[in-house]
């Protein structure tokens, strides 16, 4: 696994994250849920939680968007590449941005927004890119059933360097 340069990570347990916008390619209440499960992907290996807010300030802010859209990282239309996420920091840190040229899917004929989300939610908490293939944070994406994904133990590891393991209850 990797992280970024200087480590950074999020120096609170209880993250918030905000939706803006919704892909017309599933129904919205799905992709609430992808993005709810592609979080706990993460909360269930560390002490971290995710709390979603409706308005008003987030430390993650999640978006669907094409080509330029502000932050100087212009999409790409269909395929290539599928979304991007940035470093824990301030202001746009830590937010995740998904390019809605892709066909955002619930099963495998096209992206699957789960697999994606967690990938990029991977790296708003602070790991960049594993080298082992079939690790979620792995550079390319390919897609595993998502009732069955489970986390690779590099990015387990990665991650519980960052933010230590879950503590038991
Ligand atoms: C891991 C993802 C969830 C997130 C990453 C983006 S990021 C910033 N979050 N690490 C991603 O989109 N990777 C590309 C990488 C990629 C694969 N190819 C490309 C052709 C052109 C440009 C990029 C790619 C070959 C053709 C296949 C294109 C479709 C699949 N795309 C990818 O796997
Ligand atoms: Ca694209
Ligand atoms: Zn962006
Ligand atoms: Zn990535």
């Amino acid at each position: 696994y990797r992280t970024f340069p200087g480590n950074p990570r999020w120096n609170k347990k209880l993250l918030t994250y905000k939706i803006v916008n919704y892909t017309p390619d599933l129904p919205q209440q799905y992709v609430d849920d992808a993005i709810r499960r592609a979080f706990m992907v993460w909360s269930d290996v560390t002490p971290l939680k995710f709390k979603k807010v409706p308005w008003g300030y987030a430390d993650i802010v999640i978006r669907f968007a094409r080509r330029e859209h502000g932050d100087g990282y212009p999409f790409d239309g269909r395929g290539n590449t599928l979304a991007h996420a940035f470093a824990p920091g301030e202001g746009i840190g830590g937010d995740a941005h998904f390019d809605d040229d892709e066909r955002w899917s619930r099963y495998n004929q096209e992206v699957n927004l789960f697999l994606v989300a967690a990938h990029e939610f991977g790296h708003s908490l602070g790991l960049g890119h594993s080298n082992v293939r079939g690790a979620l944070m792995y550079p390319l994406y390919s897609y595993v059933n998502p009732e069955t994904f489970t986390l690779s133990k590099d990015d387990r590891q990665g991650i519980q360097k960052l933010y230590g393991s879950k503590p038991a209850n």
